[in-house]
């Protein structure tokens, strides 16, 4: 009876006031009740001791794109407080295969930070517009609401929706789908909506735990790779763009490529792959370069066969030094020449520590090159190419690791293992060649170990027969050869002789009939001979 009453209470009190509004409309002059409005709004957020911050889905200077805030705050709510939220949204993410639940709009959650309690609320307000949408639903904005308690002002503005944005990002980088890029030929200069470059999902399973190469030299780079990804203040501090750069060398089949994948598994990073023949001119190449985005790897595969980086200046510089010995000096060389119809060495250095390299930051750019003595200088000099990582032939312990990987063999105990690891020390197998005799056989036939090891050891000892064949044949060619350029020396020497010994004969010759001469004529002019 009492709750009746109670609500008869509350009914009358809201016609009351409804009256009274609607009286107040009618009679009072609309800038009095406009002046009322802001008095009661002033007197209730006085008394009201909660903030509010909205973050808006676009506005400011993005008028026509997502806010990134609101993007990261989103991100953010769906991974830290959708678990508290009682209406959620599903939706598959633009570049991600992954389902992304975020809190549903009119929903409220709340958050701690610092011991703070915020409340979060997600709405949409409607876009009031006379141009007619393309699209459902794109005259809605939606925006995000955090509230909280006016004493936690500085708290909220100074940290904690820093930390919200930052946390938000990472989740972003995190969960996306990476992408392997290639650069279009012609640079993507083709017109409108044409880009640089193309891309696929990155998907290569490669990771340091599979890569076959010298544990200690691995732990090098792993722990190289972290210390540049906590690097970001450091680099800031001493004034160097946030980059480093590895030159992988090696014969094919080390896994230069798979140590690229590992690499990039490892960081979260994309990759960029660049085809340097497909590049018309440095401008291009400072084009392909500022489009790439951070927290990438570029890759130039085969540095030595992308373009004649290499040559030129060594030529030039051996030319000179040959011409500084035999006699006067040649006019200065002129510096190699930028006619916009190639990439050139000069471009090549400024693509990797030129200005616009800052921009972006957090990139790694890495060369490999099977021929790391054809390479000019200049373009792998530390400060350049940071890391020089050789990727050399299976050793046992890179063995140890294929094993591993491909018949889940995890101890060192098998018993071909010792006559593995004397023939691996004996002989030169990639480790390409080594993971090639570990597959199965037939993909009928059921793996074995020991079958695919026992293919292994005969592989191995035919390479040691061939190597040893082929040290054989190349040491007769060399003695063969040696032998023929004795035998030539000494012909020549024998000409030589021959030739002097003919010319010492010609001169006495000419002696004895001078003096002939002398004594029949009798003249003295005649002893110098004919003339
Ligand atoms: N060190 C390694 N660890 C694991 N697998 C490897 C390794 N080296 C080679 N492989 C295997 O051999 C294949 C070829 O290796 P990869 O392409 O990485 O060699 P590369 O040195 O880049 O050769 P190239 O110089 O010809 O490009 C890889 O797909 C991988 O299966």
């Amino acid at each position: 009876m009492a709750l009746v009453d109670k609500w008869s209470g509350l009914w009358s009190a809201v016609a009351s006031f409804i009256f009274l509004w609607s009286m107040l409309q009618k009679h009072v002059p609309p800038s009095l009740i406009l002046r009322l409005a802001t008095w009661s709004n002033k007197v209730v957020t006085y008394f009201n001791p909660y903030l509010q911050i909205t973050i808006n889905e676009y506005g400011g200077a993005e008028r026509f794109r997502r806010s990134d805030f609101f993007k990261n705050v989103e991100t953010y709510l769906s991974d830290a407080c959708a678990r508290r939220a009682r209406k959620l949204k599903a939706e598959l993410g633009k570049d991600s295969k992954k389902l992304q639940v975020a809190v549903d709009d009119h929903e409220e959650v709340t958050d701690t930070f610092a011991g703070v309690t915020l409340w979060w609320y997600a709405s949409k307000k409607t876009q009031k517009s006379n141009v007619v949408s393309w699209y459902p639903g794109e005259d809605e904005r939606r925006y995000y609401r955090v509230v909280f308690h006016r004493s936690h002002r500085d708290l909220v503005v100074d940290s904690y929706l820093p930390y919200v944005q930052e946390e938000g990002r990472a989740i972003t980088v995190r969960n996306r789908q990476r992408r392997l890029f290639t650069n279009n030929a012609g640079g993507g200069g083709g017109g409108y909506r044409s880009r640089a470059w193309s891309h696929v999902p990155f998907e290569h399973p490669a990771t340091f735990d599979t890569l076959a190469m010298d544990p200690v030299e691995k732990e090098t780079v792993i722990d190289d790779l972290s210390a540049f990804m906590e690097a970001k203040e450091y680099y800031a501090k001493v004034g160097k763009p946030w980059k480093r750069g590895y030159l992988l060398y090696g014969p094919p089949g080390t896994g230069k490529s798979t140590m690229i994948a590992a690499m990039a598994n490892f960081l979260d990073y994309d990759v960029y792959d660049l085809e340097l023949t497909a590049v018309k001119n440095n401008t291009e190449l400072r084009k392909l370069f500022i489009e790439t985005t951070g927290k990438s790897i570029i890759v130039i595969e085969d540095i030595d066969c992308s373009v004649d980086l290499t040559g030129k200046r060594k030529e030039k510089k051996k030319k000179t030094e040959e011409e500084d010995d035999d006699g006067p000096k040649p006019p200065m060389q002129p510096p190699e020449k930028d006619d916009g119809t190639k990439v050139t060495l000069s471009g090549l250095l400024n693509f990797i520590d030129g200005l616009w390299s800052a921009c972006g930051g957090e990139r790694i750019i890495i060369f490999t090159t099977n021929h790391k003595e054809k390479l000019d200088p200049a373009l792998i000099r530390r400060g350049r190419m940071d890391k020089h990582i050789e990727m050399s032939y299976c050793t046992f312990q890179s063995f140890k690791v294929l094993a591993r990987n491909y018949l889940d063999i995890h101890d060192d105990d098998h018993h071909l293992f010792p006559e593995i690891r004397q023939l691996l020390e004996e002989t030169d197998m990639t480790p390409a060649d080594v993971a090639e005799n570990l597959m199965p056989m037939s993909k009928k036939k059921k793996k074995d170990a020991d079958a695919c090891l026992a293919a292994l050891v005969e592989a191995l000892k035919k390479a040691k027969e061939d190597a040893a064949a082929k040290a054989l044949a190349d040491a007769k060619a060399k003695e063969e050869e040696e032998a023929k350029a004795k035998e030539k020396a000494a012909a020549e020497a024998k000409k030589a002789e021959e030739a002097e010994d003919k010319k010492d004969d010609q001169e006495e010759k000419d002696k004895t009939s001078d003096s002939k001469k002398v004594t029949s004529n009798g003249d003295i002019k005649v002893l110098v001979g004919d003339k």
